[in-house]
């Protein structure tokens, strides 16, 4: 790719020692940081190679995507891109032992859910004395245990250094606590090149996310600092970002732009609205010269997320038009959607056993579900849902009466019993039905509907379906089902397609880009400001709905309902 540098490019790539670039959406960070890099190669020596690190898979996908425009083959291979947690997981594999005298072994997020809700205690402190005195380390523990190595030791500091003389940390805004040590430890001997928009802050709800991280970088770090400011070279022709910064800064009124489209809809024409929105996306776009588009339908919760691809994966009419069903992909939580199928699979055990033994198994499936709903987003209810669900297992396992009313409909659905066939798809709909049966267990199904995205599907249902063909029955589904989704798991984080429509919520769409963004409102959940723990004027959620607007490089489709909040006041 040729690019014309301006002076503050040629400037940045001059300038030598530690540098903050700050910069909009789309402003050229990443860019700028790989032009950079580019000016390293010659200087490094054999072996030696340029670190860039990131957060997300999907946003080091994006940066892979821009060495590929960017940098010849050679090199970039001499650029090595990590997530974090990769980063760090090398660095405890390789010399962890120096930590605690034994080597270092992982606990993967399923194994620690497992010990999780199996521990009666406090876990964080479980899990650190666990690293401590077993070196077993959870994957949450990765950058602390680096960071201990890295400040502990500087003959590794060294080490390091010597193979990366250049470190490029993407997003530095939502760096967290531990994340910053390593920074701050590895400053003391490498460059650093941090890239920045104080305004794309969309963690800081978490406790180890500073608000004042850049403060904090500049306190400890001498650093060169240069602002590309509100530069956007994503949709140079578009008002997406002079769009998007109104609605940010809550300043009307809000340009008008053939780049962004308004839609609004009327409850009951909520799903004919939708899926009309993503058509008219692709086909604007590519009445725009794109030939594949890509477009991302973005929300603000998972739920809403699910709800939509059930939306788009059926045929509607509007306008007396039929509407065919959009092929997509959907970026979610897998771990939430593979828990409530270990509760459908555990029902399809239901009569391989005695009743009590059968019940207990997915009541405390259900509680498994809730244990991890909290440890991902510690909430009272979800806390309360898991200790009640336990509390049921508990009862039914010795021949009690369950208390709470969900318990009690899953015992009735039991003695009426569940008719299984032995064809797994129309038998695992059998099990599903039962929990969309119980208004309490929506939730979960809800989040087993997603599984069918796991694209497991067939591997599920050839291995249910051997299990029938050997015992008539699907004794150990439960398990079964468990295997398949977490391998399942691995592989689907390394797919994912380029051109085509793409469904996930905001957070998960930060550091992307597509041709199209479909940004959508739902009437009772996932409102686009967040009225239950925010005051006007909604800060958070606008630096949130700024991130999801600028996703796009030419056209953003807004779809709300018709009595929303305006967008600015
Ligand atoms: N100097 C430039 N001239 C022209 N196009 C550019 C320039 N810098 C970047 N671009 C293009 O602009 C788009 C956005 O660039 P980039 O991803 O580097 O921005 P960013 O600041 O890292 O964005 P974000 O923070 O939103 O992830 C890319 O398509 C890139 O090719």
């Amino acid at each position: 790719m040729k690019l014309e540098l301006c002076d503050k490019r040629k400037a940045i790539i001059a300038q030598t020692g530690h540098l903050l670039v700050l910069g909009g959406p789309g402003s050229g960070k990443t860019t700028i940081a790989l032009f950079k890099a580019q000016g390293r190669f010659a200087t490094l020596k054999p072996g030696q190679e340029v670190l860039f690190l990131s957060f997300s898979r999907a946003a080091i996908r994006q940066v892979l995507l821009r060495c590929k425009e960017i940098l010849t083959p050679s090199q970039r291979r001499a650029v090595v891109v990590q997530t974090y947690h990769a980063f760090c997981m090398e660095m405890l594999e390789a010399h962890g032992r120096l930590l605690h005298g034994r080597s270092v072994r992982f606990l993967y997020p399923g194994e620690e859910r497992l010990q999780k809700s199996a521990f009666d205690g406090d876990w964080s402190v479980e899990r650190k004395r666990q690293a401590a005195e077993m070196g077993l380390y959870c994957f949450d523990l990765f950058a602390a245990g680096t960071a201990d190595l890295l400040e502990g030791c500087a003959a590794l500091r060294g080490l390091v250094a010597d193979r990366f003389p250049m470190i490029i940390v993407d997003e530095f805004q939502d760096t967290d606590d531990n994340q910053w040590r390593i920074v701050r430890a590895l400053a003391q001997v490498t460059d650093v090149f941090c890239l920045a928009d104080p305004e794309q802050r969309i963690f800081d709800y978490r406790d180890d996310i500073d608000p004042r991280r850049l403060d904090i970088l500049r306190e400890a770090v001498a650093i060169a600092e240069f602002d590309l400011g509100g530069e956007n070279h994503r949709s140079p022709n578009a008002g997406i970002l002079h769009f998007a910064d109104a609605v940010l800064r809550n300043q009307g009124p809000l340009p008008v732009t053939p780049d962004v489209k308004q839609v609004s809809y009327w409850g009951n024409a909520f799903s004919a609205t939708v899926h009309t929105a993503v058509i008219w996306t692709f086909s604007a776009l590519r009445r725009k010269g794109v030939e594949k588009p890509s477009v991302a339908v973005l929300s603000r919760s998972n739920s809403l997320i699910s709800d939509l691809s059930v939306i788009l994966s059926e045929p509607h009419t509007y306008n007396n038009q039929l509407l065919s069903v959009i092929e997509h992909d959907v970026v979610w939580d897998a771990e939430l959607s593979a828990a409530a199928a270990i509760v459908v699979a555990s029902i399809l055990e239901w009569p391989t056993g005695l009743a009590a033994e059968s019940l207990a198994r997915t009541l405390l499936a259900i509680a498994g579900f809730y244990k991890l709903k909290n440890a991902e987003e510690q909430t009272n209810t979800a806390a309360e849902n898991a200790r009640k669900y336990d509390e049921a297992a508990a009862k039914v396992a010795k021949g009690e009466e369950p208390r709470i009313k969900a318990a009690k409909a899953l015992v009735a659905a039991h003695a009426a019993g569940v008719a299984l066939i032995g064809e797994p798809v129309a038998d695992w709909k059998v099990a599903r039905r039962l929990l969309q049966d119980i208004p309490a267990l929506s939730e979960l199904f809800r989040e087993v509907r997603l599984v069918r995205l796991f694209r497991a599907t067939d591997a599920l249902a050839s291995g249910l379906s051997e299990r029938w063909l050997a015992s008539g029955s699907y004794r150990g589904a439960s398990d079964l089902v468990k295997r398949i989704l977490e391998q399942e798991r691995l592989i689907a984080a390394e797919r994912d397609s380029q051109f085509g429509c793409i469904l996930m919520n905001m957070h998960k769409a930060k550091g992307k880009e597509f041709d199209g963004v479909v940004l959508v409102e739902g009437a009772f959940k996932s409102g686009f400001f967040d009225e239950r723990t925010e005051q006007p004027p909604f800060e958070r959620s606008r630096r949130l709905l700024r991130v999801g607007l600028t996703r796009a490089r030419t056209l953003v489709t807004i779809v709300r309902p018709q009595n929303a909040r305006p967008l600015v006041d």
